[in-house]
Order: C-alpha cells, then sequence, then structure tokens
C-alpha cells in the first residue's frame, strides 16, 4: 500500500524546517508534525533568538555600550525594563513564525497539530486537541523533537521564583539580586544579560572552570570580563538544598557551607532529549541515559529508515548544526547527492556580555596533538573602529601550524566577535595560511582589520622569514 507521505518529520523547530522544505525542494511529499500553537522550536520561542533579543535589549537600556564613551550613566527604569524587554523578543518572534509558516507553505510542507507518537515503524499517531487520533503513513521519517531542560527532582520548579531556561523569559520584574546555578552557555548568557541590567547575579558552576571548550585564555579573558560586569562566580561548587525560605527568597545552601538568598533561582544545568512521547524505544531506535536518539554519521538510527537530527539527538546542540544535520540525514535519505556531510569545521557563538566566539583548534588542542604551533593576537584598543566604539577589550587570536603556516584556530573576544569568527572560518576552510592575511586588504576602519594585525603579531613569532625585523612588529 503506498504511503501518505514520502517523508513524515516530526518538530517544526529549525531541524524539521530545514529537513523537510529540503525534501520538498527537490519533489518529495512531505508534512510537518508540531504539537506547539506556533512553529520555530526552542530556537524561537524559548532559546535562541528571544535569550539574544533580550541581549541587545538589554544592552540598549542599560546604556552598556555607551558608558565608557561618553561618560553617561544610564539610569535603568526597573519597572520600564521588563515590558520593553518581553515586548521586542515578541516581536522578534512574531516575524520568524512568519517567515517559517511562508517557508513550509511556499514548498507546499503541511503543518499537522498535535503530539506525534510511532504505533508501528511506519505509522505515526497525532493525537489532537479536542479531535480523534489521525494515524499518517511516511516512507521515511525524521525525528527533529529537540530537547528540554533538565530538571533535577530536588529542585522546587513550581516556586514561581525558581525557573529554568524556559521560564526565565517570562519575568514580570527585574529581580535585585539572582543565583544561576550552571556556568555552562545559557547560565554564563544569561548571568552577563542580567547582570547588565542591574540585578546582582552569582553563578555556580560544579566544575573548575567555566566553558572549558574555549581556550582557556579567552574563557579566562571572559572570566575577567563577567567579574567586572558585577557577576560572582563560585567554581567547584554545587548546591546540596534549594527551598524558599519565607520573606528572605529563595535560599540556596551550597556544599561549602554557604547560604545564598536570591530573589531568583535559575538552573541552568544541561537539557536531555524530548524523546518520552515518541515510542520510539518499541521500534527498536535506541535512545542513551538522557533520551537522547542515537544515530551514525548519517544521522540514521536503528531502524535504518528512521532519521534524527537536531538537539534531539545531543551534542553539539546548537540551531546552526540542527538544521545542518536535518539537510545531511534527508539527502541521505532520498539519495540527493549535492550534500553528503556536515562540516567539520564549526564556528560556537557564545553570546555572553562580551560575545565570544571560535573555530577550529585552541591552544590545548594543540599542545594535546603536540602541534608546534604560533600565536598572533590583535587587541581592539589598537584598532581604529574598535576607538570609535570604545570596546577596549576586544581581542583576536590566531593560532597558525608553525610548520605549514596554515591558519588552525581563530578565538574572538568583543564587539561582533559570533560575525567575526567567520573570517577566520573561511580561512581555515580554504586552509588558508598566516601570509592569507598578509595579503588581504580590508576596509578601514572595521574591527575586521585586527584579523591582519594578528597575523602581523604572528608573522613576527614565525622566526626570521621576512627579513630581520626592526621594531617589535612588522605591521607598520
Ligand atoms: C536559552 C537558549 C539559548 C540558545 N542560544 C543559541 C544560540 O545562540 N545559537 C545556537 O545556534 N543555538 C542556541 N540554542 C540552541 C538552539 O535553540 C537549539 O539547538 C535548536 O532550537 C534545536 O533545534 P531542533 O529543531 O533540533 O529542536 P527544537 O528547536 O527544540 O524544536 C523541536 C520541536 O519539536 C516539537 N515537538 C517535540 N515533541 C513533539 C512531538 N512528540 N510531536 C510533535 N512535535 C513535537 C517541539 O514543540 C518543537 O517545536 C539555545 C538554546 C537555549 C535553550
Ligand atoms: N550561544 C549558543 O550557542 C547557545 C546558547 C545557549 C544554549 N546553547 C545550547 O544549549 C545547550 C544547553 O546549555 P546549558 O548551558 O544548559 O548546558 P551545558 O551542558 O552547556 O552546561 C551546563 C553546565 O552546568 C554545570 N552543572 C551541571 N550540574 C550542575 C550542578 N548541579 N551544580 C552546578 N553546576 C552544574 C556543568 O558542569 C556545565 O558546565 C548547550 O548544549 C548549548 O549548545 C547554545
Amino acid at each position: 500500500m503506498p504511503f501518505d507521505y514520502d517523508l513524515l518529520v516530526l518538530g517544526a523547530g529549525p531541524a524539521g524546517e530545514k529537513g523537510a522544505v529540503q525534501a520538498a525542494y527537490f519533489g518529495k511529499r512531505v508534512a510537518i508534525v508540531e504539537c506547539a500553537k506556533e512553529p520555530g522550536g526552542a530556537a524561537v520561542h524559548t532559546g535562541t533568538l528571544p535569550s539574544k533579543t533580550l541581549r541587545e535589549t538589554a544592552l540598549f537600556l542599560s546604556g552598556y555600550r555607551q558608558r565608557d564613551l561618553y561618560g553617561v550613566e544610564v539610569n535603568l527604569h526597573r519597572e520600564l525594563a521588563v515590558p520593553k524587554l518581553l515586548s521586542r523578543k515578541d516581536a522578534v518572534r512574531d516575524l520568524e513564525v512568519a517567515r517559517i509558516r511562508w517557508n513550509l507553505e511556499r514548498h507546499g510542507v503541511p503543518m499537522l497539530k498535535g503530539i506525534a507518537r510511532f504505533v508501528d515503524p511506519h505509522t505515526v499517531e497525532v493525537a489532537q486537541c479536542g479531535g480523534p487520533p489521525r494515524r499518517i503513513t511516511s516512507e521515511v521519517f525524521l525525528v527533529a523533537t529537540g530537547s528540554k531542560p533538565h530538571q533535577p527532582e530536588d529542585i522546587p520548579f513550581d516556586d514561581e521564583d525558581v525557573d529554568d531556561s524556559d521560564t526565565v523569559l517570562l519575568i514580570d520584574r527585574l529581580p535585585k539580586t539572582m543565583t544561576i546555578v550552571g556556568g555552562g552557555v545559557i547560565g554564563c548568557e544569561y548571568a552577563t544579560m542580567f547582570a547588565a541590567l542591574q540585578v546582582k547575579v552569582t553563578l555556580i558552576e560544579g566544575r573548575g572552570r567555566l566553558l572549558p571548550f574555549l581556550d582557556l585564555e579567552m574563557g579566562e579573558r571572559l572570566r575577567g570580563a563577567m567579574n567586572s560586569l558585577g557577576v560572582t562566580i563560585l567554581l567547584d561548587t554545587k548546591t546540596t538544598k534549594v527551598a524558599r525560605v519565607p520573606g528572605v527568597g529563595i535560599r540556596s545552601t551550597l556544599n561549602t557551607g554557604v547560604m545564598l538568598d536570591s530573589d531568583k533561582f535559575l538552573f541552568a544545568a544541561g537539557r536531555s532529549g524530548r524523546t518520552g512521547e515518541l515510542h520510539l524505544e518499541s521500534l527498536g531506535v535506541k535512545l542513551d541515559k538522557r533520551g537522547y536518539v542515537q544515530v551514525d554519521g548519517d544521522y540514521r538510527t536503528a531502524v535504518p529508515h528512521i532519521y534524527a537530527a537536531g538537539d534531539v539527538i545531543g551534542f553539539p546542540a546548537l540551531a546552526s548544526t540542527s538544521m545542518e544535520q536535518a539537510r545531511v540525514a534527508v539527502c541521505h535519505a532520498f539519495g540527493f547527492t549535492y550534500k553528503r556531510q556536515v562540516s567539520c569545521v564549526l564556528p560556537f557563538g557564545i553570546y555572553t556580555i562580551p560575545e565570544v566566539s571560535c573555530v577550529g583548534l585552541s591552544e590545548e588542542a594543540c599542545n594535546e596533538q603536540e602541534l608546534d604551533y604560533v600565536v598572533g593576537r590583535a587587541f581592539y584598543r589598537d584598532n581604529a573602529r574598535g576607538k570609535i566604539i570604545g570596546d577596549k577589550d576586544g581581542v583576536i587570536k590566531l593560532i597558525f601550524d608553525r610548520k605549514t603556516r596554515v591558519l588552525v584556530g581563530c578565538h574572538c573576544i568583543g564587539d561582533r566577535a559570533s560575525e567575526l569568527v567567520h573570517i577566520g572560518q573561511a580561512v581555515l576552510l580554504g586552509k588558508g595560511t598566516v601570509d592569507t592575511f598578509i595579503e588581504m586588504v580590508f576596509n578601514y576602519p572595521t574591527l575586521a582589520e585586527a584579523f591582519k594585525y594578528a597575523a602581523y603579531d604572528a608573522l613576527a613569532r614565525f622566526g626570521a622569514t621576512i627579513g630581520q625585523p626592526k621594531t617589535a612588529s612588522p605591521a607598520m
């Protein structure tokens, strides 16, 4: 019997949307099932875009960027700040939802509303609110149901002042004090955002360092910037008890014996795969202990016609990689040859204040691989555009293989870091060398021009390769 569809996609977040339209573009009959009211997933409703919009609004309302430039202290109006924060976030959400709806529509992909679960390997039942369940068959499936915040049982999430990364966006007032557990990407981003809004933030991290995937030097620069912003960072620390104390707020008792009271408590210590409703294991699909779907290099599960992509398969769990994984999965499923794999050169953008971004190897990774390397740095304070915008702390750091002169790592901290890193990414992908940056002409004045001076800085450390320098750096 023919199937209803060639591809049924479960979940309309970044992975589901891009996987669905990829197959439809090449003429496949595709539908997408979504249980939320609107498409977009965590990226649009609870994660990427709302948090980045909050960041921009926080920077604007706090006058953070202008403080040092004009010597103007912006007085934050605490009561007005929250409605402004929320309305901007909602406006961006609505625009993005409209874009996704239009993208699905123009590719002829219907969105079926309801919670999906498998009833056999080729049939999904969609439980519709207020209507009878509907059964849909498909030749191929893409599971793109994402993830949800990890909620340990000993944290009282039923208290209105105890949040996870989904509910923190529903704030109705700015707290004076906030305790955040988890020094991962979410914890660090929200810590700096709320600190910029003059909330006194304490960040608790169980390990000895924040964001251990960052180059150590850049991680330390970020830690210093967070301290300057007023964030208190407690490393090697865990909570042993979290509870409301009437008249005081939320009290966190730490393993060090310290008791920390705050108006708000945010638990941001990891996520788990949203697979509970799908009945995947009964089909033979393997999950790990956090509920993440196990896939092979082509994003295929143990059941060959069921693919999975995005947050539901775990690391790196980014909107950027989720979209690309879904495209690759669909290309593999239907034999489209134009795309076979996700690039091995993946950038990371962390939207803390200041922004941090990286691609390629850190110094520590070079040392682990016993790679002889050369580092070059350029500082925004020495860059004309950096002076104009008043960012004194920004740094571009480039790492080159000493033998081949090829760029192996690019690390940026400061304004526009997550945009600038793509210059490094393009050079990495093209196997460019230190000389690539020396030859390039950059617009002036730009932050991008700092790449040239980071390369000159490295060049001076390569040794006598360009004659005998008369000054410390050949970048005249
Ligand atoms: C606070 C925060 C900030 C972030 N910031 C960034 C960032 O700056 N950059 C970045 O790249 N990434 C960021 N991320 C990560 C990014 O949001 C995710 O990687 C991305 O949303 C994953 O996309 P996805 O399609 O796999 O899953 P999701 O976006 O989670 O979408 C899954 C969809 O499936 C639906 N669904 C679930 N179960 C079912 C079911 N049984 N039936 C039907 N539908 C179902 C859900 O309703 C949802 O719409 C952030 C995440 C958080 C939480
Ligand atoms: N800019 C971005 O790309 C961006 C932004 C936000 C989120 N995300 C994605 O969202 C995902 C989840 O982020 P996250 O920050 O929740 O998770 P994470 O896994 O990145 O970090 C969690 C942190 O919490 C710590 N931790 C865990 N349990 C703890 C405890 N009991 N006490 C103290 N510390 C504890 C861990 O050591 C870890 O450092 C990530 O995979 C990330 O890719 C990406």
